[in-house]
């Protein structure tokens, strides 16, 4: 367990927030994204971004890194103003599908030990701990027997776990998984839930966007909702209600996935799940 922490698991009462966003706006060509969003994120806490396409979870996420710049507000993190910030070794960041390694023959491990490059000095090789962080990673998401495998042989799925592995590698405190979940068979949502169970109780930040809880409704400790870049609902995870919320619906998002090339299997924004969000008045 990281210093920041207490013996029972609490964050220090000087720990600042993994992330704050203070009265956040964003815009794509003059049209407004994020709209006022303002949010802290405890360390250690395991936080979901809810809401239907569009609402700007995605660049929400994009602008807690500083891949978005912001028309106004700020963000901080770990209580420093991103301009600032210079640890990114801290942070861990997992995007929506794999695209490095689809077309090319790396190795699952080869792609993971990639997440260290920023951690490691300039010309130096791999230290034992390195190596050791990577095996450590791949078990976390069960992936160590195809450690030797390209990864493009690997299912949608399972390119998903190597993202996460990858993000473990640089051993940082605090991730961003941009939804993780999606186009994810079951058996792939349930060993993905697992790696973030792990990641959770080591005491690590985890704000993902998704879709719908799913396996991940037992890790969530919070959920915002966004709707046309406002934060609609804060608080517990809101209830999944429809078809998708009954038990064995196997939820696909309505984007397509690349690795399927019939868009059939794609589903229709209408079989959605809907989330009963208590009203802020
Ligand atoms: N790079 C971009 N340039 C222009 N518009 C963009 C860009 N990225 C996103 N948008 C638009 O901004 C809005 C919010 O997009 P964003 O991806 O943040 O939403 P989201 O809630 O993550 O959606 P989804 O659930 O579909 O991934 C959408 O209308 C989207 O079309």
């Amino acid at each position: 367990m990281s210093a920041q922490f207490t013996e029972d698991g609490a964050p220090s009462p000087d720990t600042p927030p993994a992330f704050q966003a203070v009265d956040a706006h964003a815009a794509y060509d003059g049209v407004t994204v994020l709209d006022g969003v303002s949010l802290d994120v405890p360390a250690g806490q395991t936080m979901a971004v809810l809401g239907p396409n569009g609402s700007g979870k995605s660049t929400l996420m994009r602008a807690m890194l500083g891949v978005v710049p912001l028309t106004s507000g700020r963000i901080l993190l770990h209580g420093t103003p991103l301009r600032r910030f210079r640890d990114w070794r801290r942070i861990g960041y997992v995007p929506q599908r794999l695209t490095a390694g689809g077309a090319v023959p790396a190795t699952v491990r080869e792609i993971v030990a990639s997440g260290q490059v920023a951690r490691r000095r300039r010309l130096s090789l791999p230290t034992r701990a390195d190596r050791a962080a990577v095996d450590d990673a791949l078990a976390t998401v069960d992936l160590s027997d195809r450690a030797g495998d390209a990864v493009r042989e690997l299912s949608g799925g399972q390119q998903q776990r190597v993202l996460i592995a990858r993000a473990l590698a640089g051993r940082p405190d605090t991730f961003v998984m941009d939804e993780p979940m999606a186009g994810v068979d079951a058996e792939n949502q349930r060993a993905l839930a697992r790696a973030i169970t792990h990641l959770r109780d080591q005491g690590s930040t985890v704000v993902l966007v998704l879709h719908e809880l799913g396996p991940l409704e037992e890790v969530i400790e919070r959920a915002v909702v966004l709707e046309h870049g406002r934060i609609v609902h804060d608080g517990p995870p809101p209830e999944a209600t429809g078809e998708c919320a009954r038990p064995g619906h196997e939820h696909q998002h309505p984007h397509p996935d690349p690795n399927d090339p019939d868009p059939a299997h794609a589903t229709a924004p209408s079989e959605m799940v809907r989330l009963e969000v208590p009203r802020r008045d």
